[in-house]
């Protein structure tokens, strides 16, 4: 399991109190029958298992030597049969049928906590993906996918396996434990004693080996992924190591890797293969020290500081005991170190779970049905968290249908000022309006189900061209093709062998980037929303595509309130009004040609454009290269 995101939300998961008492209350009790199985289960089935040794003790006992009289604890001696015979298949039902029963509860101990574990992962796995799908960008914008996937993966896996394993075991050897300690105790609590002493010792140095190994085992993983990187790096790179002739240089760097990941494997495999050793050794040695103290109890009365009597039964029962626990007390040493991981997992997924959501949904929100597209942006300022001011006292308004071009130097808060539209980021100051509704009152499904977005990297979902274009909706085939026909898409895709049916994975793969963005534009037209988004949808695409492309757009925003971010000037000359950003403010708006009349900043852009880089003013040049620098 890998261990890469144990340091996700560390300081966060201080914050959780008490998350293993958490699962089990919020999970625990929707599945009370397994639950209830398996503790049932968990408590008789250990002490079942002590009754062979006690049954074998009275066989020796009052049927081998007749130390001591046939009785049976708690059994009315009218049920105990009164021949020898009888006596012996008597005891030899009782372990049978204890054997028998013991198999049963332990059946019914792992299917109790398997359906429980099974349950309860597949709702821990939906529960924490419903809730990351509702937190905001901000919350994704600092962490890695990978990070992400292994909550909704290691953990819960971790989580599941605890439950399946875990809690059962650990049932399991507290009331075996205390059982064989009972019995022995009150048999002869000398013997006991020299019994039971090697137990802690085994769970103690359980502990410990998993304490110092599991380090150095997380140092050889991070060892193998320096060596897989260089041997993926080097073989991906075959053509320039032999270009400039460095494969000496590279297979010194590949030993190099390979020697360290063999020295980090070795620290940890040199304390694995004393282990396995070690507990033998304990083992044997408990075992032994019992036979040697009872046996010479037996033969010569008891030895040293012991006294009383023991019989032969009691020495075999005691023995038989001594092994029986000696496996449970060095896995509880194990178990329990397992328990700082399992809590770490649940804690990183209540860290989740209470994560508050940034973008919230007023009660009262309300269903914007269809808008007309008119688009009031008042006083608007926004920083990022942890980030500068992105937007400063924007105000603008925009009439239903209209295309606005919104242009600017790169980092100067166009994509930030669309975000904050769609309320992927709340403003901090300042409102937005769609036909007069703030935003913050229109429900979040309406809002942007309203908008439609066309990014510069469209993202295509694992699945077929159809499903693609369908996103999500539930639309026919004849609109489907309608959709992809008006964005000069269905040509290309009834060229394809599957046609529509084509499978396309994430990277939208054997489809080019043009093929992709007007899938993407399909998508949109399908959504048949009021408002559309433009985010350099043709920045990625050579210029024959882009007619098409272009094509495509206008067929999207005909009669649609339309933002249009650009850094290619041309792809806005026509828009009816463009708004020029710096630095996350206006400084200009206007058409084209009274922009260009103006001489300022759009003008500027203009001209590096059409490649006029002499008339540009010093000044301009200067912030350019200042901005180039920050
Ligand atoms: N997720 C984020 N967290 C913090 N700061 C951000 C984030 N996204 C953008 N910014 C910052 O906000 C400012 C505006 O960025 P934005 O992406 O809106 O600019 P832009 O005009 O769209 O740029 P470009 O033309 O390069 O796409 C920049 O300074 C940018 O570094």
């Amino acid at each position: 399991m890998p261990d890469d995101h144990e340091e996700l939300f560390i300081e966060e998961r201080k914050e959780v109190s008490r998350p293993m008492f958490r699962l089990f209350s919020r999970y625990g009790r929707k599945y009370p029958f397994p639950v209830g199985i398996a503790l049932v289960s968990n408590l008789i089935s250990p002490l079942l298992g002590l009754a062979p040794a006690y049954l074998l003790a009275l066989a020796i006992d009052a049927l081998f030597t007749g130390e001591r009289p046939f009785a049976l604890p708690v059994l009315p001696a009218a049920y105990i049969p009164t021949s020898t015979n009888e006596k012996l298949l008597f005891i030899f039902g009782l372990i049978l049928g204890a054997y028998t029963l013991n198999a049963l509860l332990t059946w019914f101990g792992s299917w109790g906590w398997a359906k429980f574990a099974e349950n309860v992962q597949h709702a821990l796995r939906t529960d924490v993906y419903d809730q990351m799908q509702r937190l905001g960008m901000a919350f994704f914008a600092d962490k890695q996918t990978g990070e992400l996937m292994s909550i909704l993966t290691s953990d819960v896996n971790r989580l599941e396996g605890f439950l399946n394993g875990w809690v059962g075991r650990i049932l399991n050897i507290l009331v075996q434990v205390a059982g064989v300690t009972f019995v022995m105790m009150t048999i002869n609590w000398q013997l006991g004693l020299v019994a039971l002493l090697p137990a802690p010792f085994l769970t103690i140095i359980s502990y410990g080996f998993i304490q110092t190994v599991r380090p150095k085992y997380r140092a050889a993983r991070g060892t193998f992924g320096d060596l897989a990187a260089r041997l993926e790096n080097n073989l991906s790179g075959i053509a320039v190591v032999k270009s400039f002739t460095t494969e000496p240089f590279e297979s010194k760097r590949v030993k190099e890797a390979s020697d360290s990941h063999m020295q980090a494997r070795w620290a940890a495999r040199r304390w694995s293969v004393r282990f396995g050793p070690g507990l033998t050794l304990i083992n044997g040695a408990g075992f032994a020290v019992v036979l040697l103290v009872g046996g010479w109890w037996l033969l010569f009365g008891p030895p040293l500081f012991f006294s009383g009597t023991v019989s032969m039964g009691t020495v075999v029962m005691f023995l038989q005991y001594t092994r029986q626990i000696q496996g449970p007390m060095s896995q509880a040493g194990i178990l329990l170190n397992n328990y700082e991981r399992v809590k770490a997992s649940a804690e990183r997924v209540f860290v989740l779970m209470d994560h508050p959501v940034t973008i919230p949904e007023q009660d009262e929100a309300i269903d914007l049905d269809a808008t007309n597209g008119h688009i009031a942006f008042s006083n608007v300022s926004f920083a990022y968290p942890d980030g500068e001011e992105a937007i400063t006292n924007v105000s603008f308004t925009v009439s239903s249908g209209e295309m606005i071009g919104l242009v600017g130097p790169t980092g100067s808060g166009k994509s930030t000022l669309m975000k904050l539209l769609m309320r992927l980021y709340d403003a901090d100051e300042g409102s937005i309006r769609i036909d007069r509704t703030n935003i913050r009152n229109i429900s979040l499904h309406s809002l942007r189900g309203g908008i439609g977005y066309v990014g510069q990297e469209p993202f295509l979902f694992t699945g077929t061209i159809e499903e693609n274009i369908a996103y999500g909706m539930a639309a026919s085939e004849s609109e489907i093709i309608d959709a992809a026909t008006r964005a000069n898409a269905d040509e290309f895709i009834t060229d394809l062998e599957d046609g529509y049916e084509t499978e396309v994975g994430q990277r939208g793969d054997r489809l080019s980037g043009g093929q992709r963005q007007r899938i993407a534009i399909a998508r949109a037209i399908l959504k048949d929303p009021e408002i559309i988004i433009l985010d350099e949808a043709t920045s990625h695409v050579d210029n024959e595509t882009e007619v098409l492309i272009q094509q495509s757009l206008e067929e999207l925003i005909e009669d649609r309130t339309t933002f249009s971010i650009a850094h290619r000037l041309s792809t806005v000359r026509n828009a009816d009004r463009i708004i020029v950003l710096e630095d996350g403010a206006i400084v200009e708006q206007g058409p084209h040609h009274e922009l260009l009349a103006n001489g300022d900043l759009y003008a500027n852009l203009w001209r590096v454009q059409i490649g006029e880089i002499e008339a540009l003013p010093d000044e301009f040049l200067e912030e350019t290269t200042a901005r180039d620098r920050a």
